[in-house]
């Protein structure tokens, strides 16, 4: 629609200008720093930051009811920038000129409700938000595309030049990295740190195919985040893992978008997300306090933050009840199908530990809760919601067996209805669903596999097994009569089909 077909009330909203006054705000000591320089952790004293719009107020002279048509209205538009999570512009990156924006599909992932008998055998109404299909078929791409199109705003101002951009990843934030990066080639070479043999085939061949430098490195992700962590202190990098809080701003429209699906109703919503280095829980917390401070929600959801028995130092760190007395230990992590999330320290736990906090403040009750899941449970609800109709990784089963536990221990009621993160695509992690029907899963894992779950291809031959089609070597016309005779009847002895005729 162009914008001229716009009602006149809300036409001048629907293209936006650069304004609003961003900083980096520190979690530990408060302290501001400006923009226009990339920062990842506090200069005087260490901490992470979060981005912070000091003109945010600004943005409540609009209400509620009006910024949920400016959302809604800008959802006809066609302009390439504000497809994606830019939609959203005054609330991921005010400052940047659409100009800069860089969209490449990213955002506005379908919702798709779980189908009757998957929900009776959860115990809960749910829906699937299916980040899998985002470009690089992760929920990383919603950060990427906020900290590349931050990146390019600074290129356009002259403020950077020829960046190199780095991360540590257990597959999909590589994947995100190299993609956006890739697509910025003149400007950025980008560098990825994957523990070896810790991300899956198909993950470690997307920043190989983005042309990404690829470096393996012994041990686990948390190992390898330290190594950039390091880069990003004595080099002139780019970091692109969460701890840039640019790619916080971008994973916030998970909120936004779940919000506008729903007709902006947020009672009796539930959100369930996989932990892994903390980032995205902390985004899509601070998504909803951001819409509800403007009056686009009336309610904030319950937010279910769920980890592996195998890697699970958040979920430890909230058995303590006393919010005084709790100790923040990073955990040893043992292999978990939820690879993604397999990180013992998050870099972003002091985001959860104070955006928590508020949270449950203006809620004015307890609203985020964490789970945990066995590594069974996780193949085991993974499987079972993909045999129902649904895309989800390992981290998706994750989030589901989460939704089954909370019920278990009374988190959600009747009433509530929950939205739960797919973060990535099926496909990334098929080998864990060939290891549990082949049961080759290591015994570490712990996973026995459930023969009612298993699947196989079974290899149909005709009787005649020398009368067989080859590439190049067709048969004559009455062996493949024969051939084709034979393996339609056996097909049809296996399907139980009844003759037609
Ligand atoms: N699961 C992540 C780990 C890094 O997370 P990030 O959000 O801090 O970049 C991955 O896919 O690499």
């Amino acid at each position: 629609m162009k914008i001229d077909d716009f009602p006149n009330e809300i036409a001048p909203f629907l293209i936006p200008e650069p304004k609003g006054d961003l900083v980096y705000e520190c979690l530990g000591c408060s302290g501001i720093y400006p923009i226009k320089k990339l920062l990842y952790v506090c200069p005087d004293c260490g901490s992470v930051l979060l981005i912070t719009n000091r003109k945010f107020d600004e943005l409540k002279k609009t209400d509620g009811a009006t910024w949920q048509k400016i959302f809604d209205y800008r959802r006809m538009l066609n302009i390439p920038a504000l497809k994606g999570i830019y939609r959203y512009h005054e609330l991921i990156g005010p400052n940047i000129p659409i100009a800069s924006v860089i969209y490449l599909g990213e955002g506005h992932t379908p919702v798709v409700e779980a189908n009757q008998q998957l929900q009776q055998k959860a115990g809960a109404r749910f829906y699937y938000k299916n980040d899998g299909q985002n470009p690089s078929a992760s929920f990383k791409d919603r950060g990427m595309a906020s900290a590349l199109s931050y990146i390019k705003y600074l290129i356009d101002s002259k403020l950077a030049e020829n960046i190199i951009a780095v991360c540590a990843s257990t597959g999909d934030t590589s994947a995100a990295a190299a993609l956006y990066a890739s697509y910025l080639a003149l400007e950025i070479t980008s560098a990825v740190l994957l523990p070896q043999g810790k991300v899956t085939p198909q993950q470690l061949s997307q920043p190989l195919g983005s042309g990404a430098r690829v470096f393996e490195i012994p041990g686990v992700f948390d190992d390898c985040m330290k190594v950039v962590e390091k880069l990003s202190e004595n080099y002139s990098v780019a970091l692109l893992n969460s701890k840039n809080s640019w790619r916080i701003l971008g994973q916030e429209s998970f909120s936004y978008e779940i919000a506008q699906d729903f007709e902006y109703d947020m009672k009796d919503k539930v959100v369930v997300v996989p932990i892994g280095n903390a980032g995205n829980i902390s985004a899509v917390m601070n998504g909803f306090l951001k819409f509800h401070m403007l009056g686009i929600i009336n309610h904030l959801p319950k937010i279910i933050g769920v980890q592996s028995e195998h890697a699970d130092p958040v979920y430890q760190y909230y058995l303590e009840p006393d919010s005084d007395k709790r100790v923040f230990r990073p955990v040893s992590v043992k292999p978990s199908v939820a690879q993604a999330a397999m990180i013992g320290n998050p870099v972003s736990m002091p985001r959860v530990v104070s955006i928590t906090k508020k949270y449950n403040e203006t809620a004015g009750q307890q609203s985020v809760f964490f789970v945990q899941v066995t590594e069974q449970e996780i193949m085991d609800w993974g499987l079972l919601a993909n045999r129902n109709g649904h895309i989800a990784c390992t981290q998706g089963g994750e989030c589901l067996a989460g939704l089954v536990g909370a019920v278990r221990e009374g988190i959600i009621t009747d009433s509530e209805c929950a939205i739960l993160d797919a973060t990535a695509h099926a496909i990334k992690f098929s080998g864990f669903q060939d290891k549990y029907y082949t049961k080759t899963l290591s015994d570490e894992y712990r996973v026995v596999s459930k023969q009612e779950l298993i699947n196989t291809p079974i290899l149909m031959m005709p009787d005649n097994p020398e009368k067989i089609p080859a590439q190049g070597k067709p048969l004559g016309e009455e062996d493949f009569r024969v051939f084709v005779d034979d393996i339609c009847r056996k097909i049809a002895r296996e399907l139980e089909l009844s003759d037609s005729k």
